[in-house]
């Protein structure tokens, strides 16, 4: 089955639980051909975000639309999904299972079987397609609830944590899949609490703090925009040396290091300057804050 890629859109979505506001007004969009990391603290409303992307919970307001349709029974079908709950059933067959969720979705028996031969190969199942889902370990029934996402040939993709339990080789695997998918067109919308894999695989992240979307952007820009942090050895400086220098704060200072943040007015030469006229400088590290430093800013 092939498809016209288009963006997933999310559109200000908004879900309560009784008292519980799980999501207040949600908006993302998931480009064609771009892998898009979900973050957020334990109950932020991932989950809730991607359940109601999908269509299998509905949003009390707003709407998410596939390549500008609203997502109905149809538009489901061409969604690969993986659950956090994980939705396979425990007795059934590997290789049953899959070309059954293959067929369910639309594809012949013979081509079913096809592709469900290719993907256990590629994530390296293949030689478990006889046994139950429940005799393997749990990182392999994850590797068959991925299969089980990418087995009919999704238009986009919607992952609920699917990185998380993996070994590193199956991390690998699964990073070239979704790579693979996002270069074939694919918009693919993954969560996960693995931060140094978000900001390696990902082109943008959105970052969600008790239901609401608090930041989306490109890695890079998101990193840069919180301020670069600057490591100065200058054994010799006085308490205070860097007090005063426009768009300087100073973060900590131990063993004659000082960590400065700069904000956009600072230069990085005139710190530079204050430095050297304390003294001597044994060092002048400028580091753009991580993912995990910038994400520990904004959800504190
Ligand atoms: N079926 C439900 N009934 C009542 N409250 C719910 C239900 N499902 C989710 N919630 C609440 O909605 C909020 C969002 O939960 P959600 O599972 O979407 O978070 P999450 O970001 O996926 O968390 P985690 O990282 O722990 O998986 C939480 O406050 C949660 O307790």
């Amino acid at each position: 089955m092939t498809h016209g890629n288009g963006a997933l859109e999310i559109d200000t979505i908004t879900k309560r639980y009784g008292d519980t506001v799980a999501l207040d007004g949600v908006s993302v969009d998931v480009r064609p051909g771009e892998i898009l990391g979900f973050v957020g603290s334990n109950g932020a409303g991932k989950t809730t975000t991607m359940r109601i992307a999908l269509g299998v919970l509905a949003a009390d307001s707003g709407q998410v639309r596939l390549d500008g349709r609203p997502v109905d029974l149809d538009v489901r079908r061409t969604i690969g999904y993986m659950p956090e709950e994980r939705g396979l059933y425990p007795k059934m067959k590997v290789g049953e299972q899959l070309t059954y969720l293959a067929e369910l979705h639309g594809l012949r028996r013979a081509a079913a079987r096809r592709a469900t031969a290719r993907w256990a190969e590629r994530l390296g199942i293949a030689a478990r397609l006889t046994d139950p889902v429940d005799a393997l370990s749990l990182g392999n029934q994850q590797r068959v609830q991925l299969a089980a996402a990418l087995v009919h040939d999704p238009a986009v993709l919607v992952l609920d944590e699917p990185f998380s339990g993996l070994d590193p080789v199956a991390v690998d695997v699964m990073s070239d899949v979704l790579r693979e998918k996002a270069r074939a067109g694919v918009p693919v919308l993954f969560s996960s609490h693995q931060l140094d894999l978000v900001q390696r695989l990902c082109d943008r992240v959105a970052i969600i703090v008790a239901g609401r979307m608090r930041t989306v952007g490109a890695v890079a820009e998101v990193r840069r925009g919180a301020g670069v942090r600057l490591e100065v050895h200058a054994p010799a400086a006085p308490r205070g040396w860097a007090d005063g220098l426009p768009g300087v704060t100073v973060d900590g200072t131990l063993d004659g290091r000082t960590t400065l943040l700069l904000d956009r007015h600072a230069n990085d030469q005139d710190v530079l300057a204050a430095a050297l006229a304390t003294g001597p400088v044994h060092g002048f590290t400028l580091r753009t804050p991580s993912l995990t430093d910038l994400y520990r800013e904004v959800v504190a």
